[in-house]
């Protein structure tokens, strides 16, 4: 796969505008482009829309977690729209990912797509040890709970999870090579971590076994987005 097709550039804007503008700077260096919360919030289905219609595949990275019912509803709407890869999140439990999963396979084929790729939030990438333990009450190490949710997400029928680059190997080593695993928390060397905290760079992510890296700001902050995109891409050529 080359490296444009492993880089998914979260387009975190605040209107359409901006984000019209960063995908026609970034397509094609940039294959898919993930709508996050706060541009889906603001611009709604005419984000997804507005890089379909360009060519560009589409994350929607709504990260759903309510009842199973609301949950099928919600997969069933964004497969409607398109969207090649969604999000819910593991703490929603078994029967919440079954039913994603089965809206999902079940919507596509009546709507004639391919099914996107379903994955599952793990541990937030902005959350450490201390936080996991001491805020949110959960006592196991990260890592070991990253594992539990990646195997509950491949129990329950999903394609994937997401999880940060320094839990790769234990995923790998858990769910098998054909297990998708999207990482953000991706910093090239020196970056500023911003809100994140388990962290690596695009190579070492790669090197790891990701199969596709989440990345922001490092790239849609830069002066020039393209500019920051190639360089990275390049930086993973040596690695593919
Ligand atoms: O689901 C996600 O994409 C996600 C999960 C996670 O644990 N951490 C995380 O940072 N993200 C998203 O990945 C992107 C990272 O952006 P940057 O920190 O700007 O590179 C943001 O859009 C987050 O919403």
């Amino acid at each position: 796969m080359p490296s444009r097709d492993k880089i998914i550039v979260a387009l975190d804007v605040p209107d359409l505008a901006a984000g019209e503008k960063l995908v026609d700077q970034l397509f094609p260096y940039v294959g898919m482009f993930k709508v996050g919360l706060e541009f889906y919030t603001a611009a709604g289905p005419a984000a997804i829309r507005m890089i379909k219609e360009r060519g560009g595949k589409v994350f929607a990275d709504l990260k759903l977690h309510d009842i199973p019912n609301t949950v099928a509803g919600a997969t069933r709407a964004l497969v409607r729209l398109g969207v090649d890869m969604l999000n819910v999140h593991a703490a929603g439990g078994r029967s919440m990912m079954e039913a994603a999963a089965a809206a999902a396979r079940e919507e596509a084929a009546a709507v004639g797509r391919p099914a996107p790729v379903l994955i599952a939030v793990t541990v937030l990438t902005s959350l450490d040890g201390e936080a996991l333990r001491h805020e949110v009450g959960i006592e196991r190490e990260v890592e070991e709970q990253v594992v539990r949710w990646a195997r509950l997400a491949r129990d329950s029928g999903l394609d994937g999870v997401v999880a940060s680059p320094r839990e790769i190997r234990a995923i790998r080593e858990a769910c098998g090579p054909e297990f998708v695993i999207v990482t953000p928390g991706v910093r090239p060397a020196g970056a500023d971590l911003g809100d994140q905290r388990r962290v690596m760079t695009p190579a070492a992510a790669l090197q790891e076994g990701a199969s596709y890296l989440v990345i922001g700001r490092p790239i849609t902050a830069a002066p020039d987005p393209a500019a920051a995109a190639r360089a990275i891409e390049r930086e993973m050529e040596g690695i593919i």
